[in-house]
């Protein structure tokens, strides 16, 4: 199948727990066209894990609209998203082994992936020989999983998670594990994937290499979208609620209480703050229509 769009509004994520409540996410915007390749960056708690478990409708949302391709998560019965995870939707979980049978070969790994889906109906399955030629695994078919290395077995769970030929794959943290090497096979595995079958990937990830190497890196901070990176130049992004997040080393020129005027009377927009032009104080202010071609 052909790849499926993501779009979050306004989401929001709250976990209770008896320490207190802790939002998670505070209210996320973002569109992911089919076929694009994205990896979700930013630092440690900042609600990337929690993001991908809920396009993976693994939870759901505090508030906000999360859709996948045609379907409203929120409004899809439990049923409807279990048959959805695993058909439609592949995902991949933190640490290869959770993904897979370590006693049981390639070939009957994939085989259980695809038998599940194919008690739902419509689905068209690959060859599982194909599957493993997509990851770089091909003619390793026999071979158990337990017995191989760590980025094989890392392109062994993306064979899984693209048993059933989903057209969203998510993929929690591929390369944690990995040395450099095996971290270039797991992210060449992906663009074939990407490329062969046009299937929207969506990466969560430390290392900010994997975040340019997919061409879109879109950093989470404190549960909102802060800034995105594309094919090498970082953008801030205007939230659907009109914020915008900037860098915490811009914060530091222009800290919260900084008054902005909007200038339009050149024919553009020019910001002003204090008074003065922004970009006389260092930073450029440069804006792109969000689905302006990159
Ligand atoms: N089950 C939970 N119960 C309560 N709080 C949680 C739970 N899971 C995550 N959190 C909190 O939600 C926030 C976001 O966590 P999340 O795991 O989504 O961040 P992350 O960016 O994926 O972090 P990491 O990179 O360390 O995995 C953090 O403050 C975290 O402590």
């Amino acid at each position: 199948m052909t790849g499926l769009a993501v779009t979050c509004r306004r989401v929001v994520h709250i976990y209770r727990a008896d320490a207190g409540d802790v939002v998670a996410l505070a209210g996320v915007d973002l569109h992911i066209a089919p076929g694009e390749m994205v990896a979700f960056v930013g630092p440690s708690g900042s609600g990337k894990s929690t993001l991908i478990a809920l396009l993976a409708g693994l939870m759901r949302p505090s508030a906000g609209r999360v859709g996948i391709g045609t379907y409203d998560m929120g409004k899809l019965s439990d049923a409807e998203i279990s048959r959805l995870r695993g058909t439609e939707v592949g995902v991949v979980l933190q640490g290869a082994a959770r993904n897979l049978l370590p006693y049981a070969s390639l070939h009957r790994n994939i085989w259980l992936a695809q038998t599940r889906a194919a008690g739902t109906r419509g689905v068209k399955l690959d060859d599982p020989e194909r599957i493993l030629d997509l990851v770089g695994l091909g003619g390793q078919g026999k071979a158990k999983v337990g017995q191989l290395a760590p980025g094989a077995r890392q392109r062994a769970a993306l064979a899984v998670g693209i048993a059933a030929g989903p057209g969203l794959l998510l993929v929690d943290e591929p390369t944690s594990q990995l040395d450099a090497e095996g971290r270039d096979e797991v992210v060449h595995a992906l663009e074939t994937v990407n490329a062969e079958r046009g299937t929207t990937i969506v990466v969560v990830t430390h290392d900010g290499e994997v975040g340019n190497r997919l061409g879109r890196a879109v950093t989470i901070r404190d549960g909102r979208v802060g800034a995105e990176g594309r094919d090498g130049q970082d953008f801030a992004v205007v939230a659907g609620d009109g914020t915008i997040q900037l860098p915490p080393e811009v914060l530091g020129e222009f800290p919260p209480g900084t008054l902005f005027t909007v200038d339009r009377s050149n024919g553009g927009v020019t910001l002003l703050a204090n008074g003065e032009p922004v970009g006389e104080q260092g930073l450029d202010v440069a804006a792109r229509q969000a689905d302006a071609p990159v």
